[in-house]
């Protein structure tokens, strides 16, 4: 941006509104948490509920006043004009010049949802109908692998956006009672990482006959999952001959051609749209193809329908009692006014314990950005050190940090009731109850925090007094759930996302794109151009930095004792051994 556009460019934190947000820190942080949660008035407005999603905001460190100049920050950010403008397929993906109608996705056949002036619900209904009908047919056997076997497993092949909503929404469903009936005899497995130690635990018990690969990348031309597909093609040929990948390998992609050029059928390639970014294209073939092969449409169907859901709450529902657009301005305000940096995703629930790792995408990749949408250099920092786990196992790992080391803002995540309920007779509780007591208890354990009063009429020793002493004053929200189905997976997906969004509207950035993750690519040829020049040339290091020649020219030597000088195929024997 030059510096005339620089200069007209008006960063959110020149406004009256954010100063007046820094002024109100001082009140905030002279205010304990045990004060605000004995305050009734306050409590009957910080419960919101939508669609059976209830959401606890009483142990964030605001006020009513807090919210009141949020909501005039997000006027000042134009945030209702911004999702405006995301529903109505505006290009605000500006520096990629790209609508982003994730939404789009999970419309109803019969919304209007327009990108560039043309309706683009029909293209994604055209794309679910297909999905049904090939899912359909592999799951009752009428499509069969190259031996005539039917298809019991699918590897997922792909990475960051192309594998980890896939692999949340999976994780989550594979324990739902109807959702597992539906997939008896099937299993769904996931190859993400370069790594050939990937490959061969992907592939672990796998017969060719019967597997079928989904190769998902956006681009088609991801290094890794490229290598990854072009490896498994050969696990593939070299069992049933060329001929079977047409049978056996199947896309989700935007590039159609490379697909063709790859070698497999364009009836077998299932498409998506550049207003699709690969962080939230789940909702597309990308998670919508391999989990109708495994749960059946209709399941993936209902997961669709409670993002919709979501959607539909987050564009018309006033502020005040709107889940992701409090949850993200609660957000900025522990991230940028508050200087809370990290916040921790704790479900307590194992069926959705990849959902920390899939929103660390959908968050950090979104908002870890230095500038502003118009180029401009922010004096403030923006994006949020996501992290978790489910629940207890976390209690017995970095709770201790959260409760007396730094303050990290948590979202608990609890259910009401379980996928699989285990009551023994004689115990105090359930083993769901059991899970949940910890669920109620340690926000509050954070919020009050222990006294060393409270210590010293318990008896605690002097000395030990100040270790067994709880600050408290810790923030976090509390999302409770009906249970988790399809639909509910839907929602909860569908509130972080768009809380994310929230959250890059109010600090003016693009949270649609990801230059950041470019420059390590660029770098990554050049040292893979290196490996293969020195593997078949003999060629020097040369042209990189001491420590990397250093480290590089040690890894060669020693790799090229193991490879030779010319490698020919190699390939873990066990993978190809009684494969027909
Ligand atoms: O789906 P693909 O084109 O293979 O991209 C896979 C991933 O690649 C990049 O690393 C991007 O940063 C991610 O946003 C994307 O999800």
């Amino acid at each position: 941006m030059d510096s005339e556009a620089a200069s007209k460019a008006v960063l959110i934190s020149n406004s009256e509104a954010w100063q007046d947000l820094k002024n109100h820190v001082t009140e905030i942080n002279n205010t304990h948490l045990r004060d605000l949660l004995s305050d009734e008035e306050r409590l009957k407005s910080f419960i919101i509920e939508h669609d059976g999603v209830v959401v606890d905001f009483s142990r964030q460190r605001a006020t009513k006043e807090t919210l009141t100049k949020l909501f005039s920050l997000a006027k000042e950010a134009k945030l209702k004009e911004k999702i405006d403008k995301l529903f109505a397929g505006d290009h605000i993906n500006a520096t990629e010049n790209r609508s982003v109608l994730h939404v789009a996705l999970r419309a109803p056949r019969d919304v209007v949802i327009t990108s560039e002036g043309k309706n683009v619900v029909p293209d994604v209904w055209n794309v679910l109908d297909k999905i049904k009908v090939f899912s359909n047919k592999i799951r009752e056997g009428s499509l069969v692998g190259a031996t005539g076997k039917p298809l019991t497993d699918v590897v997922a092949i792909g990475i960051g956006g192309s594998f980890l909503g896939p692999l949340f929404v999976h994780t989550a469903l594979k324990t739902e009672p109807k959702a597992s009936e539906l997939a008896k005899g099937r299993k769904l497995h996931f190859l993400a990482n370069v790594d050939p130690i990937d490959v061969v635990r992907a592939l672990d018990g796998l017969k060719q006959e019967t597997t079928l690969v989904v190769v998902v990348s956006k681009t088609f031309t991801t290094a890794e999952t490229m290598l990854n597909a072009r490896t498994l093609r050969t696990w593939i040929t070299a069992a049933l001959g060329q001929g079977a990948v047409s049978k056996h390998m199947v896309a989700v992609s935007t590039n159609l051609k490379l697909v063709k050029d790859f070698g497999i059928n364009p009836e077998n390639a299932f498409t998506f749209w550049d207003w699709v970014g690969g962080r939230y294209s789940v909702c597309s073939a990308v998670g919508v193809l391999p989990l109708s092969i495994q749960y059946g449409f209709d399941t993936v169907n209902r997961f669709l329908q409670g993002a919709w859901s979501v959607d539909e709450h987050f564009r018309t529902t006033p502020f005040d009692k709107n889940l992701p657009v409090l949850l993200g301005l609660l957000s900025v305000w522990n991230v940028t006014f508050l200087g809370f940096p990290a916040r921790a995703i704790l479900p307590y629930c194992q069926a959705l314990e990849k959902l920390a790792p899939h929103i660390q995408q959908v968050s950090m990749e979104s908002n870890g950005k230095g500038v502003s949408i118009e180029g401009v250099q922010l004096p403030y920092e923006t994006g949020e050190i996501d992290f978790g786990e489910p629940g207890t196992n976390g209690q017995h790992s970095f709770y201790q940090l959260i409760h007396q080391g730094r303050v990290i803002p948590c979202d608990f995540i609890g259910v009401i009731e379980s996928q699989q309920p285990i009551y023994l007779k004689g115990e105090v509780v359930s083993n769901h109850d059991e899970l949940m007591s910890n669920f109620f208890a340690q926000a509050d354990a954070l919020a009050y925090g222990k006294t060393s009063d409270e210590l010293r009429a318990e008896g605690v020793p002097e000395k030990l007094i100040p270790h067994k002493t709880f600050k408290g004053n810790r923030p976090s929200v509390s999302i409770l759930l009906k249970n988790v189905t399809p639909f509910t997976v839907g929602q909860l997906l569908a509130i972080y996302e768009h809380r994310v969004a929230v959250q890059g509207f109010l600090w003016g950035i693009n949270s649609f794109d990801q230059w950041g993750v470019e420059l390590g690519k660029v770098l990554a040829s050049r040292v893979r151009a290196q490996i293969n020049a020195s593997h078949t040339k003999g060629k020097a290091v040369e042209g990189f930095n001491y420590s990397t020649t250093t480290l590089l020219t040690r890894y060669l030597k020693e790799s090229i004792q193991v490879m030779g000088s010319e490698p020919d195929t190699i390939f873990p024997s066990h993978l190809l051994e009684d494969c027909t």
